[in-house]
């Protein structure tokens, strides 16, 4: 996902500025409305987003039939607003804890340990620690030096493993380099896996018929946003881009699960563009600015940005801004739906996070 913003600043500014030309414009033209991905009417929703916001950038139309089709097409691109959503599910979560407190005195505990001084990494379990003691989940967190060795790790994931205060247990990756992470994502016990990453709950995601204990949290993001806005899965195409084991994978695995045909493109792949011009789904998690191009959509998908992308911006004062894996100016154009960046999965991952580990406390309480 996203690159420290200390290596960031050797990162060129992506460029991509939506098509100009008339030609450029007719592309869109005739697929607007009816080839659009239909979202889900006859199913009941699991949640209706009370203001699924409607982006309308440009009020008045041109008299231009190229650019008037253009411009009502983006009018009518749902923005999936991710941060929404993660507020809701929140709520949701805080008061499923309230009720298990009241009625059986459990209050869920999450364990973070952070190891090494990414300024991202830091950030982001500050932002787990804030979110769990708004949810009323009880966070404890060990941030450990850069040198320290993998058996001090160990040993706190041993005792972590052992306390019946902490049903979940996370380990902010990437770890330093000197560290195995497949030999500490490993120690961390099943049960209180919430992160998903342990090989037995991978392992059960991929089988037939088997339910892994928990699922990452990013995909189970990307998943309960097109759950939450009524995107029908079953039987579309879908393309996740990307292959890495915390999210490409897992997402993939997921989308299966949901009956999608899935193909997977990756930095091998050749002509990518025409494996994604055919989906009605893009997940894009590849860590790449930009790198999904207006035309390498096709008209009405809904696209689900995973990437977030520092790039140098002297206007921002952080000196930088996110930008996702795709190009978003020139995607909104073409797509039916997509997520924006920031704003769009990121809130969803740790929102997604405290439903795994209140899962975990009433799993192992057996509170139903
Ligand atoms: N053990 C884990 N490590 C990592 C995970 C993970 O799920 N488990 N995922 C990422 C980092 N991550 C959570 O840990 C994460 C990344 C981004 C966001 C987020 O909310 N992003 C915001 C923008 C934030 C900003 O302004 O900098 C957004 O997209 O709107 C949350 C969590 C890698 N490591």
């Amino acid at each position: 996902m996203a690159s420290s913003p200390i290596t960031m600043m050797k990162m060129k500014l992506n460029n991509c500025s939506p098509p100009s030309t008339a030609a450029a414009a007719a592309r869109f033209l005739p697929l607007l409305g009816p080839h659009q991905i239909r979202f889900r009417s006859s199913v009941a929703p699991l949640y209706n987003p009370s203001f699924p916001r409607t982006i309308i950038t440009r009020p008045t139309f041109s008299s231009s039939s190229i650019i008037t089709a253009a411009m009502a097409n983006e009018a009518l691109v749902k923005v999936i607003d991710g941060k929404k959503v993660a507020k809701d599910v929140r709520d949701e979560i805080n008061a499923e804890i309230t009720r298990m407190k009241d009625s059986i005195g459990v209050v869920p505990g999450l364990a973070v340990i952070l190891v090494g001084d990414r300024k991202d990494s830091a950030t982001y379990v500050r932002n787990k620690k804030k979110a769990c003691e708004t949810a009323g989940i009880k966070s404890y967190e060990v941030c450990l030096p850069e040198n320290s060795t993998e058996e001090e790790v160990l040993k706190y994931i041993s005792d972590f493993n052992d306390d019946p205060m902490v049903h979940g247990i996370l380990v902010q990756l990437p770890l330093p380099s000197h560290m195995d992470e497949e030999k500490i994502l490993h120690a961390v016990c099943i049960e209180k896996d919430v992160d998903g990453f342990h090989p037995l709950n991978i392992g059960q995601l991929a089988m037939r018929g088997r339910e892994p204990l928990f699922i990452p949290c990013t995909p189970k993001g990307c998943i309960e946003l097109l759950h939450r806005y009524n995107v029908e899965i079953k039987g579309k195409k879908a393309v996740v881009i990307g292959r890495s084991n915390i999210v490409g994978m897992p997402a993939a695995l997921l989308l299966q699960r949901e009956d999608a045909t899935v193909s997977i493109v990756h930095s091998r792949t050749t002509n990518p563009e025409e494996i994604t011009r055919e989906a009605d789904i893009i997940i894009a998690a590849v860590g790449k600015p930009n790198m999904v191009r207006g035309s390498w959509i096709k008209p009405g998908a809904v696209i689900i940005d995973v990437g977030i992308n520092p790039v140098e911006d002297a206007t921002n004062p952080r000196g930088y801004r996110l930008v996702g894996d795709v190009c978003y100016e020139e995607a909104i154009k073409v797509a039916s739906a997509i997520t924006p960046v920031p704003g769009g999965v990121g809130p969803m991952t740790i929102a997604m996070l405290l439903s795994n580990t209140l899962l975990s406390a009433k799993r192992i309480n057996n509170f139903k």
